[in-house]
């Protein structure tokens, strides 16, 4: 069955003959004879997302090699298989050589994203597209620009983490950055729908492994580089070396960078494509020789949002204003406005509009508003050890009392973190309830473990800490523990509509549970008062 992102295809693709796909990408060709007139209007990486006619793209993965699927593909009426000589040979080897033109290359991954540019008449030239990279704020800094964009442009795509949304339609992400033959179809599709503008969050792992090949970014954004997904970059220089890939000439025309970090600042001084900085920690010794800096804040204490001062290139000082909690969404906001600017948004509507950006799902999102015996309730999506103190610090000002949290740490990835979020846990919250994120094949107990090994190394008689073996019970935990005048923020999965337990993708989602929560309480309110 095609899954619901390989259904984002043009309604009205343009077809093209494979012989010219052949000869524009320098092929070779073997298997079964390519006949002239053969078309194709579709690529695709994933067998299961395989329409009639179709060219599919085989590719060495990581686990295996996608032309193990080349007979569900061919089943499914691919026309042609793309793949490389390792490829080939399997498709001989399962007597598949002759049942379909195949297609080499060396690099069939690399040319996945360019062949399904050529395709669908390289849409993203006839978009302004904006990328945006970095450990965290992707998300944020993405609707932040949407909504600038919006300013400017009848209809916007958005895509990323939370959705792949064109216009006013949505369909739930399978991750945060798309295979490159989706991205490309998807594109034809926002041009057919009318959009002339997208802004696309752009993974380090999207980068590794070629997904935005093929498309040029007007403006290419960095938020910062952090801790994370060491599991698949090796350390913190491969990490940077794969961000750095969107910064470079045929990738991006021109970056804006935030340099508040060391990786930020290496960027603009290696980057082989105009880059503009923008500093946003006020009085750091970047923000002097910045081409942009944020030069005063004011973090708003009732928990909406704050005003800036940005001061631009030409010295003059503009007052801005971040629509969510904390300094690190004044960074966001900020790196916001000067993107949309790069992208062709006045400056002051720039300002104007991300100042007024709606809620963004799981991010710093507001679910229950404190008062009638409630604490104020939060969702973030912190799920590394710097967003983790940056989102604690975000809420610390705004908690009359105890600040609540509700944390755990993902399976089968990263294990050197857990330590650290526990560790963070029990400096800056008051009362800690360890549970679980997504433990995938790994055991739960073992997760919480080692969180709890931090939480120790501050609180060794782990005074106000619980631990919850669900997560929803973890939440009830929580809401059971606090007064109106605490706060509890539930980190890490965000908007996530599952959790991904033992291989089963188990519909889940924090903000449903605070809801529920919610109403519930309402619902028992009402009933005393009607007692009484
Ligand atoms: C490390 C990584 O990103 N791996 C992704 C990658 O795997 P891979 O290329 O090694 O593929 P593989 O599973 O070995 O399969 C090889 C080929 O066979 C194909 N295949 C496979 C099975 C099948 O039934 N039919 C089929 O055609 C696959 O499409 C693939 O082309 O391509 C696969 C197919 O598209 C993805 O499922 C897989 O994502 C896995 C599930 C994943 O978890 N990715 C995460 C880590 C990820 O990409 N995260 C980033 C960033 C997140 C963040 O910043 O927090 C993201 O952009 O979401
Ligand atoms: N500029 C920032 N610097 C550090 N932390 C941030 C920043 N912006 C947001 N965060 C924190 O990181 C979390 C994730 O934010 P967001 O979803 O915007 O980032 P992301 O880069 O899209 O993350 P992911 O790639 O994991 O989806 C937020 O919930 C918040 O706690």
């Amino acid at each position: 069955m095609t899954s619901p992102q390989g259904r984002m295809r043009p309604e009205h693709p343009t077809a093209r003959r494979i012989v010219d796909l052949v000869s524009r990408f320098a092929l070779r060709t073997a298997g079964a004879a390519l006949p002239d007139d053969a078309v194709t209007s579709g690529v695709v990486l994933a067998s299961a997302d395989v329409l009639p006619g179709d060219v599919f793209v085989a590719v060495p993965g990581l686990k295996v090699h996608g032309a193990a699927y080349a007979a569900q593909a061919l089943d499914a009426g691919a026309a042609a298989v793309l793949t490389d000589e390792a490829g080939q040979r399997l498709l001989a080897d399962a007597g598949l050589g002759a049942r379909a033109p195949v297609l080499l290359a060396d690099d069939p991954r690399a040319l996945a994203g360019p062949v399904a540019a050529w395709l669908h008449d390289e849409p993203g030239t006839r978009l302004v597209t904006v990328g945006i990279t970095g450990t965290n704020g992707k998300t944020t800094t993405t609707y932040f620009v949407d909504a600038a964009l919006r300013a400017r442009h009848a209809t916007t795509a958005v895509l990323g983490t939370v959705e792949l949304r064109i216009g006013e339609e949505a369909i739930e992400s399978p991750r945060t950055t798309v295979e490159a033959p989706v991205l490309q179809a998807i594109l034809a599709l926002a041009l057919e729908r009318g959009a002339s503008a997208v802004s696309t969050e752009v993974s380090s792992h999207a980068l590794a492994l070629g997904r935005v090949r093929g498309l040029e970014f007007d403006v290419a954004a960095f938020t910062n580089l952090q801790r994370d997904h060491l599991d698949f970059h090796g350390d913190m220089e491969g990490y940077f070396r794969d961000k750095a890939k969107l910064f470079a000439p045929g990738q991006a025309r021109r970056g804006v960078v935030v340099v508040d970090d060391e990786w930020g600042r290496r960027l603009v001084a290696e980057s082989a494509i105009p880059v503009e900085s923008v500093a946003t920690h006020v009085g750091s010794l970047e923000s002097a020789d910045a081409d942009w800096a944020v030069v005063g804040a004011d973090i708003g204490l009732d928990g909406v949002g704050s005003t800036f001062v940005l001061r631009g290139p030409d010295g003059a000082e503009h007052t801005a204003a971040s629509p969510l909690p904390g300094l690190v969404n004044v960074s966001n906001a900020a790196l916001a406005v000067v993107v949309a600017h790069a992208a062709g948004v006045d400056l002051d509507v720039a300002i104007e509009a991300v100042a007024h950006a709606h809620e963004i799902p799981g991010r710093m999102e507001r679910v229950i508003e404190r008062g009638g015996g409630l604490p104020l309730s939060l969702v973030d999506y912190a799920h590394t050890p710097d967003a983790l103190v940056l989102a604690l610090e975000a809420v610390r000002p705004i908690t009359p009392g105890r600040l609540i949290l509700v944390l755990g740490s993902d399976g089968d990835r990263d294990q050197g973190k857990r330590p650290l979020m526990g560790e963070i846990a029990a400096r800056l919250a008051d009362v800690v309830v360890v549970t679980d994120e997504n433990p995938r094949s790994e055991d739960p107990a073992t997760i919480r473990a080692a969180i709890l090994d931090g939480v120790r190394s501050q609180r060794p008689h782990l005074t106000d800490v619980h631990e919850a073996t669900s997560r929803t019970q973890a939440i009830h935990d929580a809401l059971a523990l606090a007064t109106d005048q605490d706060t509890v923020i539930i980190t890490g999965k965000g908007h996530e509509p599952t959790q991904e337990i033992a291989g089963v993708f188990h519909r889940y989602n924090d903000r449903d549970v605070l809801r529920e929560a919610h109403a519930a309480h309402e619902t028992r309110v009402a009933r005393q008062g009607s007692i009484a």
